[in-house]
């Protein structure tokens, strides 16, 4: 089946000018690829400052101006320039920011999600989108100032998914929600892949992409270390990659072991593997390797010199 997004090779860096004229460049994102197929929920975990919110980002072409992005994004099977995102944005692909400040302070609820839609059933369809995330006809009179941080997000899933989007790029949606709620709205978005929609979960909650997701991609430091099934995470000896085994051991159901060490902020990235200094397993080969591929191994994806099946 033709993807519904595929993007290769990705990388994404900031100028920042430190001193005066000193120009240096910040290396975010590094040669990611990752593939959604129409009814897929693809899940995007990694820990914060990975770099998921950027990919979200990257893909809509809404990046800082201060940043540069290679590589291609297809989606639909051709290529997803500027102008071509910008048509899609809102409509066809729609995103679920990671905070709620994506909210016009200065417009009522009712008008953010009905967005630009003049279609004559648009305030019904407005309506029946933030009923079915449990808000109350009132709300849409409300201004953003007046809901709660859980009002604000639902309203933030409304407005998204009250177009029959093809693509869902949802970062972090369900902080601040109750678990019931945050189950449903996860619900809702594999009923959307049921339809035939492409959902990318943005999350640092393994447990709770697993709850939805079909794939992971395993981020760390602006790289897919792993791309595993959702089944492989039944059991760790499935998983591929150090960095992995380790999330499911930080899992509350797995004794929610604390992985040692921080991932390295991108400015001081060294060569070599950027999870070496945390690894159980790492080599001297290990910190010298540059670039790394991402590699298939035993039925998914991984970025390791020494992957390996625990014994
Ligand atoms: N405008 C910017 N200028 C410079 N660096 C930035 C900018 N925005 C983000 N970064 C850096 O890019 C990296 C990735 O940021 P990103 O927001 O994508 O992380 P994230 O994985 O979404 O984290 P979180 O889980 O906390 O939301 C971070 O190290 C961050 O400091
Ligand atoms: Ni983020």
């Amino acid at each position: 089946m033709q993807p519904i997004l595929e993007i290769e090779h990705m990388s994404i860096h900031f100028t920042q000018y430190a001193k005066g004229t000193r120009r240096r460049e910040l290396p975010v994102i590094k040669d990611l690829s990752l593939q959604i197929a129409p009814g897929q929920v693809v899940a995007v975990v990694g820990a914060s400052g990975s770099g998921k919110s950027l990919l979200a980002h990257g893909i809509l072409h809404i990046l800082p101006r201060n940043s540069h992005m290679e590589g291609r994004i297809l989606y639909d099977g051709s290529e997803l320039t500027d102008k071509r995102a910008a048509k899609l944005r809102g409509r066809e692909i729609v995103l679920v920011p990671q905070g709620v400040t994506y909210l016009d302070p200065l417009m009522k609820v009712g008008d953010q999600v009905r967005g630009e839609d003049a279609a004559p059933d648009a305030a019904q369809r407005a309506r029946k989108a933030l009923t079915r995330y449990g808000l109350a006809p009132e709300t849409e009179e409300l201004y953003p100032f007046e809901l709660s941080g859980g009002m604000a997000r639902r309203v933030l899933i409304a407005t998204a998914v009250t177009h029959e989007p093809r693509l869902i790029i949802a970062d972090e949606p369900t902080p601040g929600l109750d678990a019931k709620a945050a189950a449903r709205i996860l619900g809702h978005f594999r009923e959307l892949a049921e339809g035939g929609a492409g959902v990318l979960l943005i999350t640092h909650d393994l447990e709770l992409a697993l709850t939805i997701a079909d794939q992971v991609a395993v981020f760390y430091a602006g790289q897919t270390i792993e791309v595993a099934s959702a089944a492989d995470f039944a059991d760790p000896a499935n998983l591929r990659h150090p960095f992995t085994r380790a999330l499911w051991r930080a899992m509350p159901e797995h004794g929610f072991q604390p992985i040692e060490g921080a991932q390295p902020y991108p400015g001081t990235l060294a060569a070599g593997c950027p999870f070496a200094g945390q690894c159980d397993r790492s080599t001297p080969q290990c910190r010298e390797a540059a670039d790394l591929p991402l590699r298939s191994w035993q039925g998914g994806m991984v970025r390791c010199l020494n992957p390996r099946r625990e014994e």
